[in-house]
């Protein structure tokens, strides 16, 4: 990238950069030898003819741009499985896919959902019938949750699987219009086999909603089979390649052992063995929510770099009158908008790798039969997903504002990271769904509290603050991470306190919670801002880097702190010891941080070495060619491949005509 003819503000740019780009990158990846790897594996996908475009897809009709998803998938499958057999390399499919698709593949459920539920809901001996199938396409899955009626509620979920002894075989049937699935990525016309989430009747009695693996099109004539109704929902707001699908049975049987059972099992004799856990049947769920928080930082930096590198090169307007236009991006305004991106991904990054690594030691954990820390890994990573998804969902919007004009152009890319962005408040686990989750956790967790026992980690500072909630105020960043936490602890006090009040009233608990639920939404939020600054200050000040690089680090990560303090001022004059005073340093230390973080801007940016294939952005190449590039893309619209549009004559000049008359 070093050699290309650059705009010379981002020239500029980057040669004041204090820190080692280079640096950054390599921490990001993990190592020096995984940016090479990463590198190496980009460069490969990316010189294949195959994978570009000629024409921007927006161009092409619904049916064209699926097809087109659809080929681009299988190719970029088959350079991928060459790739990791050459070099035994496990590539981050995500980060290219948006390069390849701009939006989303249609295979994002097969290898997000389908693929996943088999090893994590699969006994051995179906894991060895349908994995090395999933994995090498010889079927190709979705994972079919959701329905018309019930998307949140998965209790409520109306698809049922009948136990028949006789025949050894599960019937499949949908009933009603409410009980269609709706929804499921790949469903429409690209996948033959679901993960069907259904409900299980043994002679008459509900077991509740177990998995089941479905095959729903024939693998030849890819017709769906008799008993199938499968079909696409049409366009939405976003992951139009994604291919979303609605199904359903009428007397469908499939075999006995098409029933997942790693957790639950049925008998021949239709006996039903329960699990250790039947929450361990959401474990898919689980998995994605933790991946979702590191996907979260990879939108956000997608949005970041767009706008960072644009509010370099764009100039408007004066800041003194006698000088020059300056770059926007000397607008401390600007500065607000934008480097609460940058920072955002990385506190996602190392939150993710975080939760990730508790994930893995609560599978661990479960492998052995011990599900002690389940409830908190749950509890954890609702909140997380809620939160971060909703973050980066608005910082998302705010780059593409912070882009004026120009962030509304499809070519700026914004409007589709937007839209991919944007659907993980929903899906996974609606968000305040999923805050509610946590706030049931929250509360139980403060009755521990109440009683003197010994909380989990993650909520151990509800006892701290129940021991002493009078804490001085300290402006450094641990203060700030302690009254992240009174603040938390502070709501779920006053949550629970509010339930028992309506209690006291003559409520019962699920009214009392259902009219505390905002104070409970809003103490869950609490506690995800709180985990959000403690962990990701944690990893920076343990991070090993260079003296410069840790500082810009420590910087952006007290950007952070303090831009969410001072977001949050009501709830920490409520809650916390903080007084005015400390609010107006607070506001002293951001306008001093957003001045030391602009002149490394755009290097940050550029850290997160996203290429000008995964950016698809005119406003946002690493050369910084804006206008150009915004009128080549403009050039390529239909309307401009003839001089004289068909319409005028048609629809144009019959009007002008009628008007002399
Ligand atoms: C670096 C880059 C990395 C990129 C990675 C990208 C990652 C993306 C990967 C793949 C992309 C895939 C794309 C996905 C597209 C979308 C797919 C979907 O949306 S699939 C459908 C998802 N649906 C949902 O999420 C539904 C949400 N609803 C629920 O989960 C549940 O209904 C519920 C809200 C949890 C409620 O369930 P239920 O009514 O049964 O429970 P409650 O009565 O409320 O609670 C009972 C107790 O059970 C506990 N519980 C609930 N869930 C769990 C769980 N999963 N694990 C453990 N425990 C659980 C709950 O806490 C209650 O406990 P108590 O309070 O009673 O003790
Ligand atoms: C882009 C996209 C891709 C998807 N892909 C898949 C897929 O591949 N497979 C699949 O199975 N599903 C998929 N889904 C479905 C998705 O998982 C659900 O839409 C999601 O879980 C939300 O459920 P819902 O639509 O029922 O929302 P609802 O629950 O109906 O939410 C509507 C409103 O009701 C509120 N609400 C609901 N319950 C409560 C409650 N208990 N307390 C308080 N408020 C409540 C919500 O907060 C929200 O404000 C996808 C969705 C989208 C948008």
């Amino acid at each position: 990238m070093a050699n290309v003819k650059c705009n010379p503000d981002l020239v500029r740019e980057r040669a004041k950069c204090s820190f080692d780009v280079n640096e950054l990158i390599h921490l990001i990846d993990g190592g020096e030898n995984a940016t090479k790897e990463k590198r190496h594996f980009e460069e490969t996908i990316f010189s294949v003819k195959e994978l570009q475009d000629a024409v921007p897809e927006e161009y092409l009709s619904h049916k064209d741009r699926y097809e087109n998803a659809v080929r681009k998938a299988t190719i970029l499958r088959d350079v991928c499985r060459e790739y990791m057999k050459k070099y035994n390399y496990k590539p981050n499919r995500f980060r290219v896919g948006h390069g390849v698709f701009k939006d989303v593949s249609p295979f994002l459920l097969h290898d997000g959902m389908f693929v996943a539920t088999i090893i994590g809901q699969g006994t051995p001996e179906q894991q060895a019938e349908w994995l090395p199938k999933a994995e090498n396409m010889q079927i190709i899955g979705t994972y079919a949750q959701t329905e018309l009626g019930h998307g949140s509620f998965i209790r409520g979920l109306e698809t049922r699987a009948t136990y028949d002894p006789k025949t050894e075989e599960f019937i499949l049937n949908n009933a009603t219009l409410s009980s269609f699935k709706w929804w499921p990525g790949g469903l429409g016309s690209t996948v033959n086999h679901c993960i069907v989430v259904a409900q299980l009747f043994i002679n008459g009695k509900s077991y509740g909603i177990q998995p089941f693996i479905v095959q729903i099109r024939d693998l030849n004539t890819h017709k769906p089979l008799p008993g199938v109704k499968v079909g696409e929902i049409g366009p939405k707001m976003g992951f139009q390649t994604a291919n979303n699908g609605f199904l359903g049975f009428e007397n469908f049987r499939i075999p006995r052992m098409n029933m997942l059972m790693k957790n639950a099992q049925v008998l021949k004799d239709g006996t039903f063995v329960k699990g250790m856990n039947e929450k361990l049947t959401y474990g898919t769920m689980v998995m994605v929510r933790v991946g979702i928080v590191g996907d979260c930082s990879l939108n956000t930096s997608l949005a970041a770099t767009i706008a960072v590198r644009y509010s370099a090169v764009r100039h408007q307007s004066k800041i003194k009158a006698k000088e020059p236009e300056v770059q926007i991006l000397d607008y401390v305004t600007q500065q607000h908008k934008l480097f609460i991106a940058i920072a955002s991904s990385h506190v996602f990054r190392n939150v993710y790798s975080w939760l990730s690594k508790s994930y893995l030691n609560v599978m661990k954990d479960l492998a052995q039969g011990k599900q002690d820390h389940l409830p908190e890994l749950h509890a954890t990573a609702c909140c997380l997903k809620a939160v971060c998804s909703r973050d980066a969902g608005s910082v998302v919007e705010e780059c593409r504002l912070a882009c004026g004009g120009h962030g509304y152009m499809t070519s700026s890319n914004l409007p589709l990271v937007y839209g991919f962005t944007i659907a993980t408040v929903t899906y996974e686990g609606e968000q305040t769904v999923l805050l509610l989750q946590t706030a049931r956790y929250l509360v139980k967790a403060w009755l521990a509290a109440l009683q003197g026992k010994v909380l989990a980690p993650s909520v151990s500072y509800l006892s701290d603050w129940l021991k002493n909630d009078n804490v001085r105020w300290q402006n450094t960043p641990e203060g700030i991470v302690k009254g992240f936490q009174h603040v938390a602890a502070g709501k779920v006090k006053a949550a629970y306190d509010t339930i028992q009040k309506y209690i006291k009233l003559g409520k019962d608990y699920e009214d009392a919670w259902n009219l505390a639920s905002v104070q409970l939404m809003k103490a869950s939020e609490a506690h995800s801002r709180s985990i959000l600054c403690e962990v990701s200050w944690g990893e920076v000040i343990r991070t090993s880097a260079s003296p410069n690089l840790l500082q810009v680090l420590k910087q952006l990560a007290q950007l952070y702190l303090v831009y969410w303090t001072l977001e949050t001022s009501g709830d920490f004059l409520v809650y916390s010891n903080i007084s005015k005073d400390d609010i107006a340093i607070l506001r002293e230390k951001y306008e001093e941080l957003l001045a030391a973080i602009r002149p490394n801007a755009v290097g940050l940016v550029d850290a997160f070495d996203l290429r000008d294939e995964i950016l698809h952005s005119t406003l946002g190449s690493y050369d910084g060619r804006v206008y150009e590039r915004l009128m080549e893309e403009a050039l390529k619209s239909p309307l401009n491949q003839e001089s004289v549009n068909a319409s005028f004559h048609k629809y144009l000049k019959p009007l002008m005509e009628k008007a002399k008359l």
